[in-house]
């Protein structure tokens, strides 16, 4: 299957980039958006990788090297059976320019982990997360996709047995587009599949983070209270957001569709709150052509995730990502297949309730994986001092 749908958006950090030369920007006329002839022209990265990659396991079971990096102050205990492994890093470089940012960085990703990636500032954990993608290629080193070498990067001509999916830290929609346009985008522009087929996919995965099912509950409210008495509508508005709103977040969702009359679809990303373009940035990367008849198992990268989210939108997100990853047939009525994911975060939070494992990065190496729970009793001074957030100590600002 093709892609990985990333969000789509790409930074301008990456667009002016010439290692992203092989990376499909495709411009294409969106011809489903009629009322936004405006705008014809937008860039899509689509990712896959490469056709040559086939189901042998013979780089991935004879590589053990990372273990030996001198660096690794903490070793996890690694399975003798790599028949698991869906994504490998072998001892990867990545410079810019005179900037050394990726030296030697070798680890796997198995399937059903829940991995984070976690170090200071500008330590090259977004460029790990890009190098995985497929949007960057490493100096030197390797990256494997369930035990084949990638070359080069990802392009959407390209197809393999391995979704990867990335949301951007900024999540990255585009501005002009709805909702709808944004999280079907790749299957408007890719697949064959029918507006009204798309459309169904796109209210599904919506409904998988948790967006769709409450406004069209508050758009039914509305409407019934628009027929019952449409010359005490307003009168009854500050009637039911006393009575019948419980919740802060339900009284603001009340207001605006009760104001608006607009199903969360039709938004632009202007109308939505953070936390609810973090939600579309997840659905956009958990929807997938149904009309395929494989079904491969993806990985998902989140760059960042929660970052500028107040806690409890944190905890949303941070829980939505668990659920995707957990339960994603509960929420949309068809098996989920998001093998494992790997989240690049600082927020504590995160780190505790949204991954399993933990990949400490400090200038450009590995210094200490562990669980978890293990992070907050390491011995490692780096990651001590990063964990207390001491200004004492290796990490220097
Ligand atoms: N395309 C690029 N061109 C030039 N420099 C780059 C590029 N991408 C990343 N860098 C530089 O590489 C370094 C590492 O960036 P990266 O975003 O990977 O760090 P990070 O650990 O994710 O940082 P943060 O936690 O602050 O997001 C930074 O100094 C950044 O400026």
């Amino acid at each position: 299957m093709v892609v990985s749908l990333s969000s789509p958006g790409v930074s301008p950090m990456i667009m002016s980039n010439d290692s992203f030369r092989s990376v499909c920007f495709s411009r294409k006329i969106i011809s489903y958006n009629k009322q936004r002839k405006e705008l014809n022209s937008v860039i899509c990265a689509c990712m896959a990788p490469p056709h040559n990659l086939r189901s042998d396991n013979s780089f991935a079971t004879k590589f053990n090297s990372h273990l030996k990096s001198e660096d690794l102050s903490r070793r996890v205990p690694e399975s003798e059976d790599d028949s698991d492994v869906l994504i490998e890093c072998r001892d990867v470089y990545k410079s810019f320019g005179e900037k050394h940012i990726l030296r030697g960085v070798s680890f796997k990703i198995r399937h059903g982990e829940a991995v984070g990636i976690i170090g200071p500032s500008g330590t090259g954990k977004s460029t790990v997360l890009k190098i995985i993608a497929g949007l960057l290629s490493p100096d030197k080193g390797e990256v494997y996709i369930r035990g084949r070498k990638r070359d080069g990067l990802i392009s959407d001509e390209e197809i393999s047995g391995l979704r990867i999916g990335l949301v951007f830290q900024s999540a990255a929609l585009f501005d002009s587009l709805t909702v709808r346009e944004n999280v079907g985008f790749l299957l408007y522009e890719h697949s064959s599949m029918s507006e009204d087929q798309i459309s169904k996919l796109v209210t599904e995965s919506l409904a998988a983070v948790g967006l769709k099912l409450l406004e069209q509950k508050l758009i039914y409210l509305d409407s019934l209270i628009r027929r019952v008495c449409p010359l005490t509508y307003f009168p009854v508005f500050p009637w039911l957001m006393s009575a019948h709103a419980p919740t802060f977040e339900l009284k603001c969702f009340l207001g605006r569709n009760l104001i608006l009359h607009q199903g969360v679809e039709d938004r632009l990303p202007s109308e939505l709150s953070g936390g609810m373009k973090k939600r579309v940035a997840l659905a956009r990367s958990i929807i997938c052509d149904t009309t395929k008849e494989s079904i491969e198992p993806e990985v998902l990268l989140y760059d960042e995730p929660t970052a500028g989210l107040d806690p409890i939108a944190s905890t949303v997100v941070e829980d939505l990502i668990r659920s995707v990853h957990l339960k994603g047939k509960d929420a949309v009525g068809e098996p989920g297949n998001i093998a494992s994911y790997v989240v690049v975060t600082h927020q504590h939070s995160t780190i505790r309730r949204a991954v399993d494992r933990l990949i400490f990065l400090y200038e450009g190496k590995i210094v200490w994986e562990g669980m978890t729970q293990e992070f907050t009793t390491s011995t490692n001074p780096i990651v001590q001092q990063f964990a207390s957030g001491n200004l004492d100590g290796p990490i220097k600002y």
